[in-house]
Formats: C-alpha cells, sequence, structure tokens
C-alpha cells in the first residue's frame, strides 16, 4: 500500500498539490503539468497548420465508467479511435477521458489557465503513443501520451456529456465501475472549433506525474451548462473526514521553466 493510498485523497492529504514533490520528486521537474498559456508569449508554428491534427473518434470505442477516486474515468479500447499530426510524429490510440473541476461559486477548476484565467472545468482526452506496447508501456516515456485538453465553460446545455453524467450516480464510491450499453462518440465533446490549439511538452497532472505527455490544449472550450458543472460535484470521494462530494480535484499551474507553448494558430 503506497503511503498516498494510506493518506487517501492526493487533493486533500497533507498540503496537497505542493506536497507531491515529498513521493515524487518529480513534481519539481522541468517539464510538468499543468501550466498557464501566456498568450503574449506562445509561438505560432505554421507547420502546425501544414500538418493538420487528425482527431478520429468512434461511436463504439467507450466501453465504461468508473470512479477513480479523483474523478469519473469513461475507458475506451480504442477502436478507431486515433489521433496523428499536429505536433504528433506517431500514431496515438485514445485510452480514457475524464476532467477536473472547482467548487460551488468559484472560478477556479481547470488545470491549464489562459493569460491566468481558469475555466469552471477541464476534459482530459488521454491517448498513447502506438509504438509502445499499450498504456502501461507508453505511461512514462517522453513521447508516450497526448492528451486533448478542452475547457469547460458555462452556457448552453450538452445533451452529449449529460448522457455521461446520467451515469454517475451508478458510480458512488471509488472503484464503482460501470458498463456504458450505448453508442457515445467522444467526439462530441470536441469544440466546434478544434484547428485551434495550444502544444506543449509537458507530464501527467497527478502522480505519478510522469513526464510524458505532448500536451494539446484546444483554445475554444466546450459549452456545457452551470447545472452540468454542478453535477460533476455529485460524485463522491473520500477525504480525512469522510465521503464527501468531489471537488478541486485539479493541480494549479506550475513553472513554465525552459519551453514555449506553441500555437496553431496566427
Ligand atoms: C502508472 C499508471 C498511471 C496512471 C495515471 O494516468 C494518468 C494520470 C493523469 C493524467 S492527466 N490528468 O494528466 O490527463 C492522465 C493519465
Ligand atoms: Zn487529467
Amino acid at each position: 500500500m503506497s503511503s498516498s493510498k494510506k493518506r487517501g485523497n492526493i487533493y486533500l492529504s497533507g498540503a496537497g498539490p505542493s506536497a507531491w514533490h515529498e513521493e515524487y520528486p518529480v513534481a519539481k521537474g522541468k517539464r510538468q503539468s499543468p501550466v498557464d498559456i501566456n498568450t503574449n508569449k506562445t509561438k505560432f508554428d505554421p507547420k502546425l497548420a501544414a500538418d493538420p491534427l487528425t482527431i478520429r473518434f468512434s461511436d463504439s470505442c467507450c466501453q465504461s465508467i468508473v470512479n477513480t477516486g479523483i474523478s469519473f474515468q469513461v475507458t475506451s479500447n480504442g477502436a478507431g479511435c486515433e489521433l496523428s499530426g499536429g505536433p504528433l510524429d506517431s500514431t496515438y490510440q485514445f485510452a480514457q477521458f475524464h476532467a477536473h473541476w472547482g467548487a460551488y461559486l468559484k472560478t477556479t477548476g481547470s488545470e491549464h489557465t489562459v493569460d491566468g484565467v481558469s475555466y469552471p472545468a477541464e476534459l482530459h482526452l488521454v491517448h498513447w503513443n502506438t509504438k509502445y506496447d499499450d498504456f502501461k508501456d507508453a505511461v512514462d516515456k517522453p513521447d508516450g501520451l497526448a492528451v486533448i485538453a478542452v475547457f469547460f465553460k458555462r452556457g448552453k446545455e450538452h445533451p452529449g456529456f449529460g448522457k455521461i453524467q446520467d451515469l454517475f450516480s451508478k458510480i458512488p464510491a471509488k472503484g464503482a465501475k460501470v458498463n456504458i450499453d450505448f453508442e457515445f462518440n467522444p467526439g462530441l465533446l470536441m469544440p466546434p472549433d478544434s484547428e485551434n490549439y495550444w502544444t506543449y511538452l509537458g507530464s501527467l497532472t497527478t502522480p505519478p506525474l510522469y513526464e510524458s505527455v505532448t500536451w494539446i490544449v484546444m483554445k475554444e472550450p466546450l459549452e456545457v451548462s452551470v447545472e452540468q458543472i454542478a453535477i460533476l460535484r455529485t460524485l463522491l470521494w473520500e477525504t480525512p473526514n469522510g465521503v464527501s462530494q468531489m471537488y478541486n480535484n485539479f493541480r494549479p499551474p506550475v513553472p513554465l521553466r525552459d519551453r514555449v507553448i506553441r500555437a496553431s494558430f496566427g
């Protein structure tokens, strides 16, 4: 049993993310995530526009949803779901999506920020490099993962995401898992314009914080309703004071260090 499991909730035990370096020294590494995207310092790279990102999802790729204890996670066998082009030098296969969000009436919640501004939530669509055998083999390699980040902003309801949220009541506790017996295409969760994105080399945003992620952060947020943001918080997790609503499951931005964030747009 690792000490983090003994302490349970990685966001609420001890000093939270600011203490992760004690058990995971890489937390203070050179390519950690998330970061603030300072739009005055991003660099347009015409090569990104010349080789457009190819994002392929399918209706039959999502098998189940699980409460991981720090988020929900929709897990996929990756069939027909591949990512290539843009900053990527090989084909990456879709593995899962999950999200991070904030507290009621707070403006924080996303992991990446744009010019210091947070969104209420951030979706992560995780892919692994098919040059490796599987996700587990890829997860700690420098070019092992590619994660598409999509900001959620408050606006009109998103019925597609609502179908996933309808399952939350069936996964009340850490480890609870149910099958998804309807077709759900994660492509529904891409913003209308997914041509414009920022990309940089970073890490997992939760322990073990492996520096293995090529981040692809969509510029355009996805609209969901205020109620849908609130429904995220109906998921439950363990805290030092017992089981309670899951929220503030985000790592705040860390220093960019010697990295430049590239933009696919001018
Ligand atoms: C040894 C297995 C590690 C499993 C952890 O996998 C992760 C963790 C974080 C992210 S995130 N928030 O950076 O998208 C993606 C995948
Ligand atoms: Zn994440």
